[in-house]
This record gives C-alpha cells, sequence and structure tokens, in this order.
C-alpha cells in the first residue's frame, strides 16, 4: 500500500513474468495485465469482532491482542478502503445488531464471549449474504430474534440480506469459520451475477473477491478454449461453485464437469445448473480433484458420480488452492492424453512448480489479473498446449 497502482501493476507482472521464466518460452504470448478498481473491489469481509457488546469493533485483532500485551483492543476496519463502497453502512448495521443481541465479542486471550468474527459477502445486486461465527449455541436464540431487526435495516439501505447464518467455531483455533451452519433467515443462496450468469453461493462456498476481475477472468477462459471452436467436453477441477464450468459451458462446450471438494459449493453449482436448465449437461461431483485423473480408470467410490470412461475430457481447467495441484495431478496430466489445460493460479510460486512437472505441455499464452490491488499477490491464467 503507497505504491502508486501503475507501478504496482507493473511490480506485478515482472513478479509473474520472473517466476515463470523457466516455464515460458519465446513463443508465450503475454497478454497485458488487466486489472479494475484500485479500492472498493472487495465482495467479502471476513471481519474479527472485538470491543464490547455496547461498542464491538469489526475489523483485526491488534498486536496487542496477543495474549502477552492483551489489553481488549482491536482495529476498526469498517471503513476499510478495500471493500465495496455501500459495504460500510452495512458493517454498521451488523454492528447494531451484535448489540441487540448481546453477543459479547470473543476474546482470545481469556477465551470468553461468544461471536468471533462476522463475514460478509456483497452481490452484484446488491444483496448480501451475513454470517456470524458464534463459539456456541448459548446466544443463538438472542440473534435469531436479533435478524429482523438487521434485516430491516440492511433493505433500507438499499443492500438486502438474502442470507443471514450463524456458524459454529466451538474450538479456540486461528480459523475464520466451523463446520456448522445454521441459517437464520433468507434461502441458503445468494446470486452472483457475473457476465449475466446467476453464480449460487452458499454461505461455505468460496467465491473470488473481486467482482469485476473474476468476470473479465471467467470470460478470458472462455473465450481462449473456445477461440478455435468450441470442445466437445471440458472439466473444472477445484471448481467453488463453477464459474469456469458455466462460462465453458455458455461459449458452446457440449458437456462439463466440475469437481471440487466442498459440498456446499457442489451444492450451490448444482442448483445454478438447475435454474439455467443445464443439469444434463454441466453436472458437479464432491471429491478430491488430485485424483480426478485416476477414477475413470479405476473404479470410482460408489458415491461419486464422474465420468467412467477411460477417455478423459479435451480440456481440463485447474484453479486450486495457494498450495497449487501439487505432483499427484500434475503427473496425472502429465501422462494423460488432455490437449490442453487452462491453469488459473493466485500463486505463481507453485504455478512455476507444478508447470515443472509437466513438461509435455508449453505455456502458450499468461495473462495476469490484478485480483487483490494493494497486495503483492496476482492471479495468473496459463493455457497450456500439448507439445
Ligand atoms: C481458488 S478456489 C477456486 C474456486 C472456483 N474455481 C472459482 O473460480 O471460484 C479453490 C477451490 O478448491 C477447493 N478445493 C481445495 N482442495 C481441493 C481438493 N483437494 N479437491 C477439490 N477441491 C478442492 C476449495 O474448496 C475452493 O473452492
Amino acid at each position: 500500500m503507497g505504491v502508486p497502482y501503475e507501478q504496482q501493476k507493473t511490480r506485478k507482472n515482472a513478479a509473474v513474468r520472473h517466476a515463470l521464466a523457466d516455464a515460458t518460452d519465446e513463443r508465450t504470448a503475454w497478454e497485458p495485465l488487466v486489472s479494475g478498481p484500485e479500492s472498493g473491489f472487495r465482495n467479502k469481509a471476513k471481519l474479527v469482532v472485538t470491543g464490547t457488546v455496547a461498542a464491538p469493533r469489526l475489523g483485526i485483532l491488534d498486536p496487542a491482542q496477543h495474549p502477552k500485551h492483551h489489553d481488549g483492543t482491536g482495529v476498526d476496519l469498517r471503513d476499510c478502503g478495500l471493500y465495496e463502497p455501500d459495504m460500510e453502512a452495512a458493517f454498521h448495521a451488523v454492528a447494531r445488531a451484535i448489540t441487540a443481541a448481546g453477543l459479547e465479542p470473543y476474546d482470545v486471550a481469556a477465551r470468553t464471549g461468544e461471536l468471533k468474527h462476522v463475514h460478509v459477502t456483497a452481490s452484484p445486486d446488491r444483496e448480501l449474504m451475513v454470517r456470524f461465527v458464534l463459539r456456541s449455541r448459548d446466544r443463538l436464540e438472542a440473534l435469531r430474534a436479533a435478524v429482523p431487526g438487521l434485516r430491516e435495516e440492511l433493505a433500507a439501505l438499499g443492500t438486502p440480506a438474502s442470507v443471514v447464518s450463524a456458524n459454529l467455531l466451538p474450538r479456540h483455533v486461528a480459523l475464520p469459520e466451523g463446520e456448522e451452519e445454521i441459517v437464520l433467515a433468507g434461502g441458503p443462496t445468494l446470486t452472483m451475477r457475473l457476465n449475466g450468469i446467476g453464480l449460487r453461493l452458499r454461505p461455505q462456498g468460496f467465491f473470488q473477491t473481486n467482482t469485476a476481475v473474476t468476470e473479465r477472468l471467467y470470460a478470458t477462459a472462455a473465450r481462449w478454449i473456445t477461440e478455435a471452436g468450441a470442445p466437445a467436453s471440458a472439466w473444472d477441477l477445484y471448481c467453488g461453485v463453477g464459474g469456469f464450468a458455466f462460462h465453458l459451458a455458455r461459449a458452446g462446450v457440449r458437456e462439463v464437469w466440475g469437481m471440487e471438494s466442498s459440498a456446499e459449493a457442489v451444492a450451490a453449482a448444482q442448483e445454478t445448473a438447475a435454474k439455467l436448465g443445464l443439469s444434463d449437461r454441466v453436472l458437479f461431483s464432491a471429491g478430491d480433484a488430485t485424483s480426478a485423473l485416476s477414477w475413470p480408470k479405476r473404479e470410482a467410490p460408489e458415491t461419486l458420480s464422474w465420468p467412467k470412461r477411460e477417455a478423459h475430457p479435451d480440456v481440463v481447467v485447474v484453479n486450486p488452492p495457494r498450495r497449487g495441484i501439487g505432483h499427484e495431478l500434475a503427473e496425472a496430466l502429465e501422462r494423460s492424453d488432455v490437449p490442453t489445460v487452462l491453469y488459473s493460479s493466485c500463486n505463481a510460486a507453485t504455478l512455476a512448480q507444478d508447470l515443472a512437472r509437466m513438461p509435455g505441455y508449453r505455456a502458450a499464452r499468461v495473462q495476469v489479473f490484478d485480483m487483490f490491488p494493494q497486495t503483492g499477490h496476482a492471479e495468473v491464467l496459463t493455457l497450456l498446449r500439448r507439445r
């Protein structure tokens, strides 16, 4: 932060080129960096709650929250310039609901209190998903009673809450959320409309944090894959709620299979497919994507619906977490007869490691998407073709 944005972009492009020096060659086409607004771009806030019931702070832990130097403070980030502009007013409404429900902020050092975090996601249609991460069920009914007032206030602000939920994180761990989710109001899904496609998001599903840049990422992926005619089949591995899958299907790919470890994300993706009338050709399975290429050749687990045939698809899209796809999937791709792989990575270092395990492919096209302005991170889209 503090570095002029043009300079940030130049540095980021250079850093990615440096990281991928061994994975690219003189024929690799480096497309110009794609960016969106340099502030007000984050659609999601994961806020730590500190302070008191009467005056909660929503932001991050202060270094003073370290157990040894605890003085009960946190840093309030409700006015942080990274969040989409109308989220700030929503954060204030959420803080009032915390007070109304009598939710005592969790004190990390003393291990007392109930409310650990608040997660807010804003859709492009200006609807919200608001999640309260609680230590226990002790104040659940008090929270439930405060929800109608919160929803009324958010609706009056022009940012209605489509989903309000409680998430339970009973353990004393540095995690943003736990496994159990209790929907308190609204449907279980928020519709994230990107490039005219209404992707459904459920509380525990992943969604890219920068809506404007994500639209460009998905549109570019679909364009690169279908430029010379739409291939018949594609797999979208680490598919989340299916952003790549639905964009490929709309661009003409006949059959798309998505695989993702989060059952909630898969359920949301299946709901999107049903809503779009695509359930017969855009299909999703919950599973470990690292062995997706092995399943067709082995006996698939009974519960898993996944193409049980020898033939691999024309295209495999991978969009893993920061650790990358790792050696098992990279080596399986290397041994496969898949002609085209599209790798979308948020970590150029692990991307480079994975590409080194796939020498049978060459990087035909690379483009940096500045999904994370004001940070050193970048999303990198790479089109790989069989040599
Ligand atoms: C960077 S996100 C990408 C999601 C999606 N492609 C998108 O555009 O929103 C990575 C996703 O991989 C999922 N994931 C993590 N490990 C996985 C694994 N071993 N197998 C399948 N999915 C996994 C996460 O739940 C998350 O949804």
